[in-house]
């Protein structure tokens, strides 16, 4: 069991740290059909620079690393106790050294286990075959993609779409309508799992199954073969592109599977993946615990074709320093690229809420809020060091961000995926941007950091609690102006028109 507990910590550390070649095959795809200049390509060229610095640096890709779940293929006789043990302590060591964020939080009291370990975390599934070998599959999805899956229970009727009815052509209005709503909040561009049948936790199973398909396989049932292939199609003219800032590229991959189900259910259920895409799998030897291959590497190296970030954007660029005046703030507008030297101050959920009936710990006044639950590290001597940190989703902080900018001066957020109508309306009357900054991007933000100057409310866990650091060069999009201005406003709105002309039946 000692081997087996290494080999599980190899798998973690890889699947952390380094995408799937089917994964990389997909981005470096979408990286040549973006247009140079574009915001799109920007994006698509620091995700692969973050791609690159997660290898060489063997950090995690992206800061959220996720709910593990593990898909274990056993033969007969195998000792499944012993496993999960192994599989726990492997858990436990990979969050000690920095490869995972401690990411189990009590759901009743917010209280974070510090060890990726708790009442069903981490997901273990288990199932016999008559094969001699184990196979392992591991798979590290995000809180942010997570939250943009969806289920639909037909018929139903869809924005943009209308009726969707009990057949094919149902199931594919349910899936462009799940790639629509996500936007840029899963940090598009995507994948998604869709499961058609079951019931509502057998369906999300099937859909969830369907993300530890290769990328580049093809469906064995002809109707989903070719479902499979107009969904790539149509999901990628609705113009939502990478991180939601428009652009050619909205879904990366589209794998769908089915199974039976009662008269009166009929789920569709769509899980989504942003495009750090981590899942990996090895083939175990069960007599000594050894890998003996691994998963979803078939093929040569992907080439990127990139020799250095060009992190250039479509409009202005204008370097910011807290502390910000209101004059400095509003002469910002909707796609101005802005690079941050300084302070800025992490806060996400729990901040929030508590920002709203108490005092700050720090002087806010004029500074940059980051949305960002950081991965952290303490060295012997006490001192704290970033081992990643890009953004989390902003919407969550939606019903309070206004208010808490107005109540503390604070000039600036940053975070992903952007915010709705009260922020927008706060920006303005205030005089406030939202910078949306590359979801996933977290270790090429944590090398803009310079230094952690200090850190409030630890007691909430280390994503959750407010880190001080100094940047520079901190590079996002001004995507929500103080001129009433918001770019994912837009295109929502664009998208949803373009998603009707997807209408009419098909199937
Ligand atoms: O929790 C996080 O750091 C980010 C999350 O995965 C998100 O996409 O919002
Ligand atoms: S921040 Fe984006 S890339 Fe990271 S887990 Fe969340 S959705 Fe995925």
């Amino acid at each position: 069991m000692e081997k087996f507990q290494e080999s599980m910590y190899k798998l973690i550390v890889e699947t952390s740290t380094k995408l799937p070649k089917d994964v990389r095959r997909a981005i470096a795809k979408a990286k040549m059909r973006e247009n140079a200049g574009t915001r799109a390509a920007m994006s698509l060229a620091t995700i692969v620079q973050n791609i690159q610095m997660a290898d060489e640096n063997v950090s995690p890709i992206c800061q959220d690393t996720g709910l593990p779940t593990f898909k274990i293929k056993v033969p007969v006789g195998v000792n499944q106790m012993e496993m999960k043990e192994a599989i726990r302590r492997a858990i436990a060591q990979a969050t000690k050294d920095g490869k995972l964020r401690p990411n189990s939080v009590d759901s009743l009291t917010g209280e974070n286990s510090g060890d990726n370990l708790g009442i069903g975390l981490p997901v273990i599934k288990f199932e016999q075959w008559e094969k001699d070998y184990i196979d392992v599959r591991l798979i590290l999805k995000g809180g942010g993609c997570e939250n943009k899956n969806i289920q639909y229970s037909l018929p139903c009727e869809l924005e943009g779409l209308g009726r969707a009815g009990r057949d094919l052509d149902g199931i594919r209005k349910c899936i462009l309508h799940a790639v629509y709503q996500a936007q840029g909040q899963g940090c598009s561009a995507g994948f998604i799992g869709v499961g058609i049948g079951g019931d509502r936790s057998s369906g999300y199973d099937l859909a969830k199954e369907q993300l530890f398909r290769s990328v580049d396989d093809v469906n064995p049932n002809e109707d989903l073969r070719k479902l499979e292939e107009y969904i790539m199609g149509a999901a990628n003219k609705l113009g939502i592109g990478t991180m939601g800032f428009g652009g050619e590229t909205t879904l990366l991959g589209c794998k769908i599977g089915v199974m039976h189900r009662i008269p009166a259910s009929f789920f569709v259920s769509v899980a989504y993946n942003c495009w750090a895409f981590r899942r990996l799998g090895v083939i175990i030897d069960p007599r000594t615990g050894d890998i003996q291959e691994w998963l979803y590497q078939e093929g040569d190296d992907v080439d990127f074709q990139q020799e250095k970030t060009e992190v250039v954007g479509e409009g202005r660029e204008v370097v910011l320093e807290a502390p910000i005046t209101e004059e400095q703030i509003r002469s910002l507008k909707v796609g101005d690229v802005v690079r941050i030297n300084g302070m800025i101050y992490t806060g996400r959920d729990a901040i929030h809420k508590y920002l709203m009936d108490h005092d700050a710990p720090v002087d806010l006044n004029g500074q940059i809020i980051y949305h960002c639950g950081p991965v952290m590290l303490k060295d012997e001597n006490g001192k704290w060091h970033v081992k990643a940190a890009g953004p989390t989703t902003s919407i969550r902080e939606e019903p309070y961000q206004g208010e808490i900018m107005k109540k503390f001066g604070i000039r600036a957020v940053i975070g992903k995926g952007g915010m709705g109508a009260k922020t927008l309306a706060a920006l303005k009357e205030h005089g406030g941007v939202y910078l949306n900054a590359i979801g996933g991007a977290a270790q090429y933000y944590a090398d803009c950091i310079q230094s952690v100057e200090g850190v409030d409310f630890l007691e909430f866990g280390i994503p959750e609690a407010m880190w001080h650091l100094r940047v520079k060069d901190f590079t996002a999009v001004v995507t929500m102006d103080s001129h009433g201005n918001s770019l994912h406003e837009d295109v929502e709105k664009s998208s949803l028109e373009k998603l009707a002309q997807f209408k009419e039946r098909v199937f």
